[in-house]
């Protein structure tokens, strides 16, 4: 069952900016779903639409089958949301502060199983929100939205300002969310936390998807890179007839979607020649090489960029070789 949908939804500030231009994308019950994007993209925009805190200028957006900004009253209460800059009064403590949102929530779990959940126990208890670091308020903002024990849960930038272990230990806590059928919207910055979390994610650019699926569908859209330095005495017109290579001095980088066949050629090659190829480096395309493409894409077509995941380039500085 979808838990969340998006369909064709727009989001307009005031009489001119559109920030979201027709975003769709469904989220099924107890699945991880990551939207990425660059600075501005309309991540936030987009999350808080359906977290029902305005209405879509356009399109639909359900949450649990209901519309979240008409029937706040009952979404919101099956939802735990975590924003991007919680704002608690400063002077509580840690478990005043947990209180005082359970006691506002249906439903609640006990204060010290939510506190205990994000790792804010002990001596962290009792100190108050103003003396917190920026990682433990990010924890409180987690055992905050985790209070209701929601059946979906928005997760805002959950790890940034947060140490590697700190992020470590949120992933384990989503994943067992998860475990539990929670279904989890987040957003982030963090490349690696969309690998390691979401079972599906979306890319946005200038208020669209621009690529989405899983992790392995959005990378394997893009060519793999085989780098290494050309060996001495060796030009690079002597490479096999089908590599196409980018050299620049003695570097070369070859972009291909055949990764097997275009590395075997190449040994093959070097063997017969009887050279090394020093530096030899054979990659899949990374979440964050597909990612770094759109963005490219965005700042070379300006903020209104053309659709489409991105430009390919094989050889952009270099000469490129080919037969
Ligand atoms: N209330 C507002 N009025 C006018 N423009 C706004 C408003 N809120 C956001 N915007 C603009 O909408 C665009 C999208 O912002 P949004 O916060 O959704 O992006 P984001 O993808 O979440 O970015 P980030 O990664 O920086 O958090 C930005 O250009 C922003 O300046």
């Amino acid at each position: 069952m979808d838990v969340i949908e998006a369909a064709g939804v727009k989001r307009r500030y005031g009489a001119g900016f559109e920030a979201v231009r027709g975003v769709s994308f469904s989220v099924r019950e107890g699945e991880i779903f990551a939207l990425l994007g660059t600075n501005g993209a309309g991540k936030t925009s987009t999350v808080e639409l359906l977290e029902g805190l305005a209405p879509p200028s356009g399109g639909r957006v359900r949450v649990l089958g209901m519309d979240p900004y008409t029937d706040r009253e009952r979404v919101r209460p099956r939802t735990g949301v975590m924003l991007q800059e919680g704002g608690f009064p400063s002077e509580l403590t840690v478990t005043e502060t947990a209180r005082m949102w359970a006691g506002c929530t249906s439903g609640a779990r006990q204060v010290g199983e939510a506190l205990g959940r994000v790792g804010l126990t002990g001596r962290r208890e009792k100190v108050r929100v103003k003396q917190l670091s920026g990682g433990e308020r990010r924890r409180l903002d987690l055992a905050l939205a985790l209070i209701g024990q929601p059946e979906v849960l928005f997760l805002d930038e959950p790890t940034t300002g947060l140490d590697a272990e700190g992020r470590r230990e949120t992933w384990d806590l989503v994943r067992a969310l998860r475990a539990e059928g929670t279904t989890v919207l987040l957003t982030t910055h963090y490349l690696e936390e969309a690998e390691e979390l979401a079972d599906r994610l979306a890319i946005m650019r200038s208020g669209r998807i621009v690529a989405a699926g899983t992790a392995a569908e959005v990378t394997s859209a893009r060519p793999s890179r085989i780098r290494f330095t050309l060996p001495e005495g060796v030009g690079p017109e002597r490479l096999p007839l089908s590599v196409r290579a980018a050299v620049d001095g003695r570097k070369a980088e070859i972009r291909t979607e055949r990764l097997q066949e275009t590395l075997t050629e190449l040994l093959l090659w070097a063997r017969e020649l009887g050279v090394g190829l020093h530096g030899l480096d054979a990659r899949s395309a990374s979440l964050e090489e597909a990612f770094l493409d759109i963005a490219r894409a965005d700042t070379e077509n300006g903020a209104d960029g053309a659709d489409g995941a991105g430009t390919d380039r094989t050889a952009h500085d270099g000469v490129e070789v080919s037969a």
